[in-house]
């Protein structure tokens, strides 16, 4: 699914109206509708309503939603900020209709003015301002979003929780934008949603369909995406009956040093769940024997050394090179990384303390062969590339550093980004809470390696093996709770969420 950017969506509006026979006001009747349907559906009629509009048509649609409530016999009052004296076409429509309706609770704000107590058991709905907003609230604005945020009312927001700008928000101070409990997109989500630091702007959101043009949507290409289970499903390949296991590729994951071996388990375990053909396991010497009777499965070569990875050299040829898990950064180790990424020709995947190891040695970065998939936390991710005070800002590094180094990025969290050379950035929709906890990250790699192994491009490879990890993660919870979930339940579940994502 194709995320767009405000300008994006405004073309799409415009191409609507222009080719679908339909008029803006229309549309603001259409979100307006849909927005009162919600609201209906969850709160009741002596619920105290609070509608704050703004001067656009995110105004418009707060004041048309006004109507429809009070029609719908709630109670109601309504404040319309016109501070400029320059309403949109749209709100001066909504404001006529709504007036129209006689002995209505309607204050227009011109100038300053006492904000009203506002109980905290009121809902308010929030059209002050929706995607026309061109930059961060200032002023009497800031000060009234600040008012409603204190004011512990239930705040519902229409299509953006005011204030919060629909991509970027690096620039926007927290305290000036509406902390909604519940955020109704019109139509499209935005790309802010996808990113970790605007969740508490957020609150639970959802997108209302207003039916604009389909065919402008397919129409208009974007760099944002959204993995959604039907995605995932058209990328999963089905297995043929006569198939074998030299059909699914060979992995060889690196990982493990002393007391660190559980990393390369459950990484190996994320692998064979995905389905690998044949993996292959390069371990310190120390881990042999466990190695051989928890993951059976797997061929294990031993380095020469006993607690940790000092040499890493391949006796054959492998589909897919994963490299990290557990494996410290011992400057023995550090040495072995530089040495294999050096000679590496074919993409590699590399995790955790092999991307330790290059934050120790930078200058691996510049050997690291093309379409690499680099799987890092935030942390490890400022390690590699510097400290970030927030994801936005590591999500633009990330774009930048894909395309210097033509690698691509998996930023891990809620909504994993994977970042590719050219530019484009994709989100995956699964997962939760339960993903948090420790060895997660070394079955993600474990999943990604499998699908790299059989043969799936590194960007898809990244993006569904994320999806897949993060579903397994739910069903996890399901079963284990949000708290109670180990890494290898993940692993476990990895079967049956192909399953399902398939079916
Ligand atoms: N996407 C769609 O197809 C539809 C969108 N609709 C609504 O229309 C909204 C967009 O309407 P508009 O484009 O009128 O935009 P807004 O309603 O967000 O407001 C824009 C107004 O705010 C002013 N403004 C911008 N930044 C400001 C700042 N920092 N401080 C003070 N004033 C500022 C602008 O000068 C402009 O007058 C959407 O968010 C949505 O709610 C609906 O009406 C139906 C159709
Ligand atoms: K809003």
């Amino acid at each position: 699914m194709k995320i767009f950017t405000n300008d994006q969506i405004r073309s799409i509006e415009k191409y609507t109206i222009e080719n679908e026979g339909v008029t803006s006001d229309e549309l603001i009747e259409r979100a307006a509708a849909a927005i009162t349907c919600e609201i209906m559906s969850r709160w009741r009629q002596s619920k105290n309503v609070w509608v704050i509009a703004g001067q656009g048509n995110n105004g418009a649609d707060a004041l048309a939603v006004a109507r429809m409530l009070l029609e719908q016999g709630y109670n109601v009052q309504v404040l319309l900020f016109n501070v400029f004296g320059r309403l949109s076409e749209g709100c001066i429509h909504s404001r006529k209709r709504l007036l129209d309706l006689g002995d209505v609770n309607f204050t227009e704000v011109t100038g300053d003015f006492n904000p009203p107590f506002i109980s905290p058991d009121a809902l308010v709905i929030d059209g002050l301002f929706g995607s026309g907003l061109r930059e961060p609230l200032t002023g009497g604005f800031r000060s009234f979003v600040d008012y409603i945020n204190e004011s512990k009312a239930t705040i519902v927001s229409i299509d953006v929780p005011s204030g919060l700008m629909a991509e970027w928000n690096e620039d926007t101070l927290r305290r000036n934008v509406i902390h909604a409990h519940l955020t109704l997109a019109i139509q499209f989500p935005r790309v802010a949603f996808f990113i970790a630091d605007n969740a508490e702007f957020l609150g639970e959101w959802k997108v209302l369909d207003i039916e604009l043009s389909q065919q402008e949507t397919r129409n208009t290409q974007s760099r944002f995406f959204l993995l959604e289970k039907n995605d995932a499903k058209r990328v999963l390949r089905h297995r043929s009956r006569f198939s074998s296991k030299a059909d699914y590729g060979s992995a060889m994951i690196v990982a493990g040093s002393y007391g660190m071996l559980g990393a390369a388990q459950m990484c190996a375990r994320g692998a064979l769940r995905s389905g690998v053909g044949k993996l292959t396991l390069h371990i310190p010497r120390c881990g042999f024997t466990v190695m051989q009777s928890e993951v059976p499965e797997a061929m294990v070569q031993v380095d020469r050394n006993d607690g940790g990875i000092t040499e890493i050299n391949l006796r054959h040829k492998y589909d897919a090179v994963a490299l990290g898990p557990g494996m410290g950064t011992h400057d023995l180790t550090v040495r072995a990384v530089e040495t294999f990424v050096n000679h590496a020709e074919k993409p590699l995947l590399l995790d955790a303390d092999a991307l330790n190891c290059i934050a120790e040695r930078p200058t691996i970065l510049n050997t690291i062969p093309p379409m690499s998939v680099l799987t890092p936390h935030a942390g490890e991710f400022d390690r590699l590339f510097g400290e970030h005070n927030c994801m936005e800002a590591r999500i633009k590094t990330a774009v930048e550093k894909a395309a210097y180094y033509d690698i691509i990025i998996l930023l891990k969290g809620y909504y994993t980004t994977v970042v590719r050379p050219d530019g484009r950035i994709l989100f995956s929709c699964s997962g939760g809470p339960a993903l948090a906890t420790p060895g997660s990250g070394d079955v993600l790699t474990g999943v990604i390696a499998a699908l790299l192994a059989q043969g799936y491009s590194p960007d898809i490879a990244a993006t569904l093996g994320a999806f897949i990890h993060g579903y397994a993660g739910e069903l996890a919870a399901e079963t284990h709770g949000e708290y109670g979930v180990l890494a290898t339940d993940i692993a476990d579940r990895i079967g049956t969420a192909i399953r399902d994502i398939m079916c």
